[in-house]
């Protein structure tokens, strides 16, 4: 392939301080019905740290995930998030249009389940050009060159590039997920549990994989897992949620190393998650 590589950004530097956050929840609430799915939850979060969510199941991590995402809409509190142009929006205040730019560009949502993430019966080297498309590229060598580009960076074959990603492994498919969604150098990514459902030796080899990405495209993520290893190995911050409440946060090591509370202890100590 002869076609130059887009080694260029695809947007201007964004504006704006590294530390001024690029994510603020504030009293984030979701009901359904009577039943609470999380309350009055805060965070900031700034540009390329990476936060974990922890929590049994039931706890309300996805909850909180999907209220971030805006894929829920809160019953109360509200989402900010500094856009490319340095300035700070409620996204409910988003139109339609602008949330779904965001979506596929500045942000990635890497899901557990690769089917939700992929067009599974759209070619890999597909998957990846759909989104540069999104983007506004519409030249095919390019596209194609940069879907090869980011399949090596995932270790996957050139030569799979036309296959689609039904013929892939879980872990492949997982590998292809993420080139889909870094391919347009989002700022913030969402991880819903990346590395759940996989064998351990597969986990160990992704795992590395989205450490080395998030270190060299400096990204912001938030990772809701309940697996403590990975949010050991991925993150700099921890939110232990129980309930629909988040009952510690702090540093990962800190939290980790020495729980304050009890329910955290118990965590640790593998009493509640295997
Ligand atoms: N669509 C829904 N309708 C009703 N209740 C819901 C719905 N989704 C979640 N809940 C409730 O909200 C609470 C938090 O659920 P949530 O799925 O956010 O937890 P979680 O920590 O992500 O769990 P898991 O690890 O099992 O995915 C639970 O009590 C759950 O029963």
């Amino acid at each position: 392939m002869n076609a130059p590589l887009l080694n260029a950004p695809l947007f201007p530097a964004a504006v704006g301080a590294a530390d001024t956050p690029l994510l603020i929840a504030e009293g984030l609430t979701r009901y359904y019905g009577a039943r609470l799915g999380c309350g009055d939850v805060n965070l900031t979060l700034h540009p390329g740290e990476v936060l974990a969510i922890v929590g049994e199941s039931g706890s309300g991590k996805s909850t909180l995930l999907g209220l971030l995402s805006t894929e829920l809409a809160p019953s109360a509190g509200r989402v900010l998030y500094r856009m490319r142009d340095g300035a700070t929006r409620d996204l409910e205040a988003l139109t339609e249009g602008e949330r779904r730019l965001l979506l596929r560009t500045d942000w990635g949502f890497v899901r557990q389940h690769a089917e939700q993430g992929l067009r599974m019966a759209v070619s890999a080297g597909g998957n990846v050009g759909e989104r540069l498309m999104a983007v506004g590229e519409r030249h095919y060598g390019r596209i194609r060159a940069e879907a090869i580009d980011w399949l090596g960076r995932v270790e996957i074959a050139a030569e799979r590039i036309d296959d689609d990603p039904r013929t892939f492994s879980g872990g492949m498919r997982q590998r292809l997920q993420i080139a889909r969604n870094l391919v347009t150098r989002p700022r913030l990514v969402f991880m819903d549990e990346p590395t759940g459902g996989l064998d351990v030796s597969v986990q160990a080899r992704l795992l590395d994989l989205i450490r080395q990405l998030v270190a060299e495209f400096g990204l912001a993520v938030v990772i809701v897992t309940h697996d403590l290893a990975v949010a050991r190995l991925l993150s700099h911050r921890i939110m232990v949620m129980k309930s629909g409440h988040v009952i510690e946060e702090g540093l990962t090591d800190q939290v980790l190393d020495d729980p304050r509370e009890p329910y955290t202890q118990l965590l640790v100590s593998s009493v509640l998650m295997p």
